[in-house]
């Protein structure tokens, strides 16, 4: 993904943070890229893994200048790279959801521990949101806000992401969890269930692509905050498109985002984030 960086937890990721609060933006969704992985994900609860590290870093650093959003999910610290435990039985597995959700909400809390603003459980499990709240609140941390990735679709779209994140499933894919392409309903569903359990904003994901499943989102449930997340293939198709010189990129992008808040959403999760604001201090655009 040309312009968009890996950081290690050093100054380089405290210099992208103070540019970036100079061009107007303070909150920052999180992952991470273990040191270790496992079938169970052990890297991802560790006190001293990637997430936590970084999260105490940057809030010792910038405090109540910054909003942390941590994602919470395994795939990229399990050795299969699935969003959950998985049971394998000859050529054959199994993700097993209610294991999954258990060690979903130990992940959630240490990242809580770690000082995490919001979290971001983006594992599509079932349950998982109600799990995550009441190990919250167990813990003291009732006034930790989720941000639930309620309707993730099983898109092509996350490629880039994945080779980034070397997050790829050894074997399988993720349609036993992740949503189908084809169905609208679901996506009510699944933010109605989420709501239900507690989530305090909820998502749509992919966002270019799904603009109609925003909106209707945005008519069902108009007093939830909705989240957005134009994805890793969704900037690269801009961008490519772009270094060959076939589209304007600030155009273009300034009017996928606005698609996106034209569609309902309240908030936009966009690797754009930092260029947008450089345009649109520019001006000149509509
Ligand atoms: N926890 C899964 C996860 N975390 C981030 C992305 C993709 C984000 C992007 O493409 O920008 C995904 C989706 C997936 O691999 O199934």
């Amino acid at each position: 993904m040309p312009d968009v960086y890996r950081y290690p937890i050093n100054d380089k990721l405290i210099k992208f943070i103070e540019l970036s609060i100079e061009n107007g933006i303070n909150k920052f969704i999180l992952f991470g890229i273990p040191k270790y992985k496992d079938d169970i994900a052990s890297s991802a609860m560790d006190s001293n893994g990637v997430i936590q590290r970084s999260t105490k870093i940057i809030k010792e650093t910038f405090g109540d200048k910054v909003l942390v959003i941590t994602d919470e999910c395994t795939d990229e610290y399990t050795s299969h790279g699935h969003c959950g435990i998985v049971r394998v039985n000859g050529s054959s597995y199994k993700v097993d959801n209610d294991e999954s959700i258990k060690l979903h909400a130990k992940i959630a809390l240490s990242q809580a521990k770690a000082g995490a603003d919001v979290i971001a459980p983006s594992s599509m499990m079932d349950g998982v949101v109600g799990e995550i709240r009441r190990t919250l609140d167990e813990n003291g941390y009732e006034d930790i806000p989720i941000m639930a990735y309620s309707s993730k679709y099983a898109s092509s779209f996350y490629g880039p992401f994945r080779d980034a994140a070397y997050s790829k499933p050894a074997f399988g894919d993720r349609r036993g969890y992740q949503m189908d392409p084809r169905n609208k309903e679901e996506a009510l569903r699944e933010v109605y269930l989420d709501i239900e359990e507690g989530a305090d904003i909820v998502m749509v994901k992919p966002a270019h692509t799904y603009l109609d499943v925003i909106s209707e989102v945005k008519r069902n449930f108009p007093s939830y905050t909705l989240a957005a997340y134009h994805v890793s293939g969704e900037y690269s198709m801009i961008k490519a498109a772009s270094i060959n010189g076939w589209i304007d990129e600030k155009r273009s992008v300034l009017e996928v985002t606005t698609s996106i808040f034209r569609a309902g959403a309240d908030i936009v999760i966009t690797y754009y984030a930092n260029k947008i604001m450089q345009w649109l201090k520019e001006g000149d655009v509509f």
